[in-house]
């Protein structure tokens, strides 16, 4: 088969406008959720992403319809034709198990394959299958995947281990047509849960949100289709954020609710950068340099494991030791080997540096890192481990000496909408090349 591969030129600042759409894993999230209406529902603002088809392919393989046009997603619930989600997409995204809960509502079984999604940590769904089993599930694992049923689920109460996101929207989509009531706690309450949250209530779920991570939701008979249109990707919003201030030059994002980066423009305020922020658009520039920083990542609202990897590049343009700590995800830093063969001085450690300890204390997990800067970084011929390590390629890429090569293009193709086109608008010499 061949190969992508992505050649970046040093190109100097990157400056320019981005508009960024919905997440990834937001419109995969919504898609299964409108597999539980009665009528078709739209999903606006989908990026062109390769997750979207991914997802699309396991909806339409169960029975459902999935039309695409110009940046709507809809889906067109049917009779389940197949309760299994098919083995062929065994691994390609971790949208399978958020299935087993809308396959049982509509055929009373399902099988889905072993999940897949970004090697960044051992990702088990025991907090998932669990939860399932609470609702009165029988739930079995097999070599190649997990087999549910449940002739109807029953509202209960669950707490989780930690405010898993997916296992939250497993809970949810589980509870929205489940007899009787079900709360959740200590429930993730990332910005993507409201939004799925809000989109069920659409669609006629009856969800409250209560203090301490506590969701209520009463289960109905019926949901209906609705129509939504998604805010912009708050992870791919920082990721161009960053890209501008790495290359000393400015890059303003449209698309993405303030509201949405509190925690991270706070940071990158910290560390210096300036920013200008109107309803529309949020632009960042750093005229006077870049300071250090210790950051941990977090549940929301801490700092979101999924903006720590840009952030590790920015650390080695800023001036002095910075400090990171990854607590959501025990091999989160895999890629820094691939940034240290560019140059950038990064040690790695099991210990919790620069916060409180984490849940991988005292294991072997090299899950803390500190970051030398400001270092020279030269072009080098890298593979990119997964979605955001690839976003930190490029970045790395472009702030480097001398031409990169980056392999594992389909890692940023699955989540960044359009981004040979966006950072060519941004000035970055990037060149595509298939081999
Ligand atoms: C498809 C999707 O939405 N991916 C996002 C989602 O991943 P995902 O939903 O997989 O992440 P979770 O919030 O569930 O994982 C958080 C932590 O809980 C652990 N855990 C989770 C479930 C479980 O059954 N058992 C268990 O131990 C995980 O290993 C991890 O250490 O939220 C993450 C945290 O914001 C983001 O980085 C991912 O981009
Ligand atoms: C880890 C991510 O995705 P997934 O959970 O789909 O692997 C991500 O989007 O950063």
């Amino acid at each position: 088969m061949a190969e992508k591969l992505w050649r970046i030129e040093p190109s100097g600042p990157l400056r320019g406008d981005v508009t960024v759409r919905g997440a990834k894993n937001a419109v995969s999230k919504h898609m299964v959720a409108a597999m539980l209406g009665d009528g078709p529902s739209t999903i606006g603002n989908a990026p062109d992403v390769g997750e979207v088809g991914i997802t699309a392919g396991m909806l339409e393989h169960v029975g459902m319809t999935v039309e695409r046009y110009d940046g709507d997603v809809t889906v067109v619930p049917g009779p389940v034709a197949d309760p299994s989600v098919g083995k062929a997409f065994t691994g390609l995204n971790r949208i399978p198990i958020l299935m087993l809960g809308p396959l049982l509502h509509r055929a009373g079984e399902a099988f889905v394959p072993l999940v897949g999604g970004d090697p960044i940590g051992r990702r088990p769904v025991d907090f998932h299958v669990d939860a399932l089993r609470a609702f009165g599930a029988e739930v079995t694992h097999a070599p190649d995947g997990i087999h549910a049923q449940a002739s109807r689920l029953v509202g209960t109460r669950i707490e989780l281990p930690y405010p898993s996101v997916g296992a939250t929207e497993t809970v949810l989509l589980a509870a929205v047509r489940a007899q009787g009531k079900t709360v959740i706690r200590n429930a993730a309450t990332e910005p993507e849960i409201i939004e799925l949250a809000l989109f069920l209530q659409r669609m006629g779920a009856r969800i409250s949100f209560a203090p301490d991570r506590r969701i209520v939701v009463e289960g109905v008979e019926r949901l209906t289709g609705a129509r939504t249109r998604l805010a912009g990707d708050r992870i791919e919003a920082f990721s161009y954020l960053v890209a501008g201030l790495v290359t000393r030059g400015e890059v303003r994002v449209h698309g993405c609710p303030q509201d949405r980066l509190v925690t991270a423009i706070t940071t990158l305020t910290r560390m210096g950068a300036e920013f200008e922020i109107t309803d529309d658009w949020i632009m960042a520039s750093a005229p006077d340099g870049l300071n250090p920083a210790a950051v941990q990542t977090d549940t929301h609202p801490g700092f979101a494991t999924d903006w720590q990897t840009p952030l590790m590049v920015l650390f080695t343009q800023a001036d002095g030791m910075s400090v990171l700590h990854e607590t959501v995800y025990e091999n989160r830093l895999a890629y820094v080997p691939a940034l240290q063969s560019m140059g950038a001085e990064i040690e790695v450690y099991d210990t919790c540096l620069g916060g409180p300890a984490c849940r991988y204390h005292d294991t072997a997990a090299l899950h803390s890192a500190v970051v030398r800067g400001v270092t020279k970084l030269r072009g080098g011929d890298v593979t990119m481990p997964d979605i955001r390590a690839g976003f930190s390629a490029v970045l790395a890429a472009a702030v480097a000496e001398g031409p990169s090569l980056l392999r594992g293009v389909h890692h940023i193709e699955r989540g960044y909408h359009r981004p040979v086109e966006q950072f060519r608008a941004l000035g970055l010499a990037l060149r595509a090349i298939s081999t």
